[in-house]
C-alpha cells in the first residue's frame, strides 16, 4: 500500500501558521552532537522523516537518543562505537554525509556508501573528500564505500572550488579537533551553517568567520554537552509565505528571521503581493488584480535559494506575462515543471531555465512529489486548483514538512491522505 495527498482545490485560507525548526540546521546540528564527550539537548528540533533516519543511524553507532517533550532530542554519544554506517539507513537522506565529517574529526577513521537525498541532477561530495584529504586523511573507495582515515588530522588552509553548504559544514566538524588552525575560504554562508557553529563552539570549539565566506577553526583536545535551539526553517517559511501569497485572504507566518527571507520577500513585493513583516512574523493579504511576472536566478546564499525556487513556480503560474526563473545550483531541478503541466500550467523548461506563462487556472490531476519541494510546489498548485489533485510519493515531502496537513488544514484547506493499492 502507498499513501497519497489529496487535496480539494478553492478553499481560501486564514489564521497563523507557527513555522518549524530548520531541517538543513536539524540535519546537520544532530550528526555534530556527536563531536562531544557529554550529552547533547537540542530543541526545536523538527519531526521530519529525516530526524527519525538520523536518529536510527545514530542508534546503530550505539548513540543514546531520547526524544522529549514535543521538540527536544537528548544525544548522549558517551557509549558509541565507530563502526561502518548500515547503507540502507545512510541512503534515506543527503544529510548522512555529515557523519563523514564528525566521525573522521572524532576517531580518525569513517566507512559509509554515498547519501540519499533529493535527486536533483548530479549531487558530487569531492569537495568535502578533498577537504578531508588536505586535513591528512586518505579517501579510498572499497566495495563502493568510501572508507576516509587519518592518524592525525592537521589544520590548514582549504580554497572550495564552489561554496558548497555541505562541504563547509563538513570540514568544519572534521577540523574541530585536527591541530592547529584550519581556514576555510570561498566558504559557504547560509544561516544553517552559523547555526552548526553556533553549537560547535557551545560545545568548546574556537570557530570564527561563520556567516562570512572565510572561516578559521582552531583545534581543540575536548568538546562537552552543551543546550542549543534550532533557528527556525527558512524554507518552510518561505512554502508558507508563498502558499498564503497564492491561497490566503489573510494569513500570518511567524517563528520567522524576516533577514533570512530577504531574497524572496523582494521578489514578491516585485510581483505585487501585499505583505507586512514583523520581527518575526510576515502577514500576507490577499492581492486584488493581476500578479507581475519577474525573472528569478538561484544563487548561493544571500541570493535567492534554489529549494524556493519550486514552491515559488506554483504562485508565479498566476503572474501575467512570463516568468523566467534560471538555476545556477541544481541545472536539472526543474521536474516539478512537468507536474504542473499535468495541471494545466504552461512551463517550458530549456534547462538551465524555465519559461512560465501565466495566468492559466490549473485544474486538480494526479502527480508525483519527484523530489521535496517539488512537493511543496505541487501542494501550493493543489491549494489553488479547481477540483482535487493527488499526489503520489509523499515521503519526499515528509522527509521536511512537519505536520503539513495538520498546519494546512489548521489554515482552512481541506488536504488529506489516503492508502492506495500499489
Ligand atoms: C541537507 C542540506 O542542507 N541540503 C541543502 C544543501 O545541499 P548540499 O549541501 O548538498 O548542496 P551544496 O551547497 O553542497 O551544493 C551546491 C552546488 O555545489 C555542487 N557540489 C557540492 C559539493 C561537492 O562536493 N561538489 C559539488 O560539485 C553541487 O552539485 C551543487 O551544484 O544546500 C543546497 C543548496 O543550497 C540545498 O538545495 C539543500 O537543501
Ligand atoms: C534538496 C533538499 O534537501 P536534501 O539536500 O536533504 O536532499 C531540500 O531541502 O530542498
Amino acid at each position: 500500500m502507498k499513501e497519497v495527498i489529496k487535496i480539494e482545490g478553492g478553499h481560501k485560507l486564514n489564521g497563523t501558521v507557527r513555522i518549524s525548526g530548520s531541517k538543513n540546521a536539524t540535519v546537520a546540528l544532530i550528526p555534530a552532537s556527536i563531536l562531544a564527550n557529554g550529552p547533547v539537548t537540542i530543541c526545536g528540533v523538527p519531526n521530519i522523516s529525516d530526524v527519525q533516519a538520523l536518529s536510527v543511524l545514530l542508534r546503530d553507532l550505539g548513540v543514546e537518543v531520547v526524544f522529549k517533550a514535543e521538540d527536544h532530542i537528548i544525544i548522549d554519544p558517551t557509549h558509541m562505537e565507530n563502526k561502518p554506517m548500515v547503507q540502507e539507513d545512510v541512503s534515506k537522506l543527503r544529510a548522512s554525509y555529515y557523519f563523514m565529517g564528525a566521525l573522521l574529526g572524532k576517531y580518525g577513521r569513517v566507512e559509509m556508501k554515498m547519501p540519499g537525498g533529493c535527486y536533483l541532477g548530479p549531487r558530487p561530495i569531492d569537495l568535502h573528500l578533498k577537504g578531508f584529504e588536505a586535513l591528512g586523511a586518505t579517501v579510498r573507495n572499497e566495495h563502493g564505500a568510501y572508507v576516509i582515515e587519518a592518524k592525525e588530522l592537521r589544520g590548514t588552509k582549504i580554497f572550495l572550488d564552489i561554496s558548497s553548504v555541505g562541504a563547509t559544514i563538513n570540514i568544519m566538524m572534521a577540523a574541530v579537533y585536527a591541530k592547529g588552525r584550519t581556514v576555510i575560504e570561498n566558504a559557504a554562508k547560509e544561516p544553517e551553517i552559523i547555526d552548526v557553529a553556533t553549537l560547535l563552539n557551545k560545545m568548546g570549539a574556537q570557530i570564527r568567520g561563520v556567516g562570512t565566506n572565510v572561516i578559521t577553526i582552531d583545534g581543540v583536545d575536548n568538546l562537552s554537552g552543551c543546550f542549543h535551539e534550532i533557528i527556525p526553517d527558512r524554507i518552510e517559511a518561505a512554502t508558507y509565505i508563498v502558499l498564503a501569497a497564492a491561497a490566503a485572504e489573510e494569513m500570518t507566518i511567524e517563528n520567522i528571521i524576516p533577514q533570512h527571507l530577504e531574497s524572496l520577500l523582494s521578489k514578491l513585493h516585485e510581483i505585487g503581493i501585499d505583505m507586512e513583516v514583523g520581527v518575526d512574523h510576515v502577514k500576507i493579504r490577499h492581492h486584488d488584480g493581476p500578479l507581475r511576472a519577474t525573472e528569478i536566478k538561484t544563487l548561493p546564499y544571500p541570493g535567492f535559494a534554489t529549494d524556493i525556487q519550486q514552491p515559488l513556480t506554483a504562485l508565479m503560474t498566476q503572474a501575467e506575462g512570463q516568468t523566467v526563473v534560471t538555476e545556477t545550483i541544481y541545472t536539472e531541478r526543474f521536474k516539478h515543471c512537468h507536474e504542473l503541466n499535468k495541471m494545466g500550467a504552461d512551463i517550458n523548461v530549456m534547462i538551465p531555465s524555465s519559461f512560465i506563462k501565466g495566468p492559466t487556472p490549473l485544474y486538480g490531476a494526479q502527480v508525483v512529489a519527484t523530489d521535496l519541494r517539488c512537493g511543496a510546489c505541487l501542494v501550493i498548485a493543489g491549494l489553488i486548483a479547481q477540483g482535487i489533485t493527488e499526489i503520489s510519493e509523499i515521503y519526499h515531502i515528509d522527509r521536511g514538512y512537519e505536520n503539513l496537513d495538520g498546519k494546512l488544514n489548521a489554515l482552512g484547506a481541506k488536504i488529506w491522505r489516503e492508502k492506495k493499492e500499489d
